[in-house]
């Protein structure tokens, strides 16, 4: 560790190596790279720089650990998955801390990320026992037909850096309930929270090479290697629709199959019959849980012309609380972003919508620093083209448009090419129903503000990617279908 904070926030059994064949392992030629804390913009740690050699060995030992781990009992996976699920418990407070060290987010959403990612592990170890195939009888009579579910095979998992813990093991638990073996690649800025749940996983009975990872902070050779080498039989990504639309292209040219969990612009529609104070407070929720940098985040605050105002004031009422800070400091409820490009992309996102005649309701205060922090912020009159309606925010900015009817609002909110999540707040159910019919989205949030759940199918349509992880459906992604015929 590099220097006092790090050695404060990182536990002392974190290793900063990479973990290849259950050992762990300085990267081929010793490359290292730092870790920052948002917060200061100060490495707070060094951890091994991986490349392609690295990320072949991982292949090596996660295909060798293949066969075997297919042919354990499920009960035996998932009982590994359960013991690793209350390891995480009871580490709650150690991956707490090195996830906000990491990506900034308050240490209290921290915490809330490692129960949301532990539940993973929960969830799919019960999902373990229940990859049933089916047996039917031909149409024509004569033969039987018999389907089983099978692992495809070692698994190639990217993760983006905001949900660090959350979207590994909402991978790895599917993946390794399933009978798969996985070389993980965790995004450069947040390798240290999976090492962590390494340790624990090996404590609770992973047999070597089932789990392998690989930080690195050249992903495209490691990942050129991973997916152009036969022996890889899946890839799943999380991760931004640009670097989402590169691989999909590369997986293509080795028909490998794939799952892409990618960005959102989520609408958040508040109609004139909505209860107004409950719209603003799941608000706070939908858009600034995990500090406005989440996929689900509410975009674009699509608001009846008739409420616009009373909404935005009493939203405004709830982020004039907001503590803005380092995200350890306990009375912190909104931390920094991840790093000086994203504070100066949202800042050009929030002039342009100014120069286009939104208007400025409302801007926060952020401490004095390095730290990557912008301040809270609300726009209202924003025209629903601007550049800020129309790109993934990923920050603490909330634009309001305001609409007239229903078709209106339908017309915005499937104007854009992604469609993860969405909201949806009013108090009639058959307007409930029917935007929710036709909203081109993957998920909705019925007078909620938040949709993550473990047991539910997570995932886009349109440019948000394909499949879908958690709920039953989440295993699917990592199963072959076989057939047999039977004469009989
Ligand atoms: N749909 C979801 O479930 C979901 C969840 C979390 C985040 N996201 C999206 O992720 C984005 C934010 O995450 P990010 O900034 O880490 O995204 P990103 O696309 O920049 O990076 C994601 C991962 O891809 C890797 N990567 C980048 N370039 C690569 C390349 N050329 N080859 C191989 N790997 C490469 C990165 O190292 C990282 O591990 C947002 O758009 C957000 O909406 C989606
Ligand atoms: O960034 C995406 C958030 C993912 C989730 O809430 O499960």
């Amino acid at each position: 560790m590099s220097n006092e904070t790090g050695d404060r926030l990182v536990p002392p059994d974190t290793p900063t190596d990479l973990f290849i064949g259950g050992q762990w392992r300085p990267a081929a030629g010793g490359r290292q790279m730092p870790v920052f804390d948002p917060a200061t913009a100060q490495p707070f740690a060094t951890v091994a720089d991986g490349s392609d050699v690295d990320a072949l060995a991982a292949l090596d030992a996660a295909a060798a650990a293949q066969r075997d781990w297919a042919r354990r009992a499920p009960r035996q996976r998932g009982e590994i998955l359960r013991r690793s699920f209350e390891a995480m418990i009871a580490r709650q407070d150690d991956l707490a801390r090195l996830i906000t060290a990491e990506m900034g987010k308050p240490l209290a959403e921290s915490r809330a990320e490692v129960l949301y990612a532990a539940e993973f592990l929960r969830w799919f170890s019960e999902e373990a026992v229940r990859l049933d195939g089916r047996w039917s009888v031909a149409p024509e009579g004569g033969s039987r037909l018999v389907t089983m579910l099978q692992p495809v095979g070692p698994c190639y998992l990217i993760l983006p850096w905001n949900v660090p813990l959350a979207m590994a093991t909402r991978k790895i638990g599917p993946a390794l309930a399933a009978g798969c073996t996985a070389v993980v690649k965790p995004a450069a800025q947040t390798p240290l929270s999976l090492n962590l749940l390494a340790v624990l996983m090996t404590a609770a009975g992973l047999p070597p090479g089932v789990l392998n990872i690989v930080a690195t902070s050249d992903p495209a050779p490691v990942t050129d290697a991973l997916m152009g080498d036969p022996r890889l039989r899946k890839m799943s990504f999380t991760g931004s629709t640009p670097v989402g639309r590169e691989l999909a292209r590369q997986a293509a040219g080795n028909l490998l199959r794939f799952s892409m969990e990618l960005g959102g612009n989520a609408p958040f529609i508040v109609f004139e019959d909505a209860d107004i104070g409950q719209a603003a407070r799941e608000a706070m929720t939908a858009k600034l849980r995990n500090n406005g940098e989440a996929c689900t985040a509410a975009n674009r605050f699509l608001v009846h012309r008739s409420v616009a105002g009373d909404f935005a004031e009493a939203l405004r009422t709830r982020f004039a609380d907001l503590v803005v800070g380092p995200g350890l400091r306990p009375d912190v409820t909104l931390g920094p972003l991840i790093n000086r490009q994203a504070v100066a992309r949202i800042d050009a996102l929030v002039r342009d919508a100014v120069a286009g005649g939104a208007s400025l309701l409302y801007r926060g205060k952020v401490p004095d620093g390095d730290g990557h922090y912008y301040p809270p912020t609300i726009l209202g009159d924003v025209p629903p083209d601007a550049r800020i309606v129309t790109e993934e925010i990923f920050g603490p900015v909330a634009p309001i448009v305001s609409f007239d009817t229903e078709d209106e609002v339908l017309a915005i909110a499937n104007r854009s090419a992604v469609g993860l999540a969405s909201y949806v707040f009013t108090r009639d159910l058959d307007r409930a129903l029917r935007v929710s019919e036709a909203l081109e989205v993957g998920m909705v949030g019925l007078n909620r503000g938040i949709l993550s759940n473990p047991a539910a199918p997570f995932g886009g349509v349109k440019a948000s990617g394909y499949g879908r992880e958690g709920g039953a459906e989440g295993i699917a992604e990592y199963v072959e279908v076989k057939y047999l015929a039977l004469s009989a």
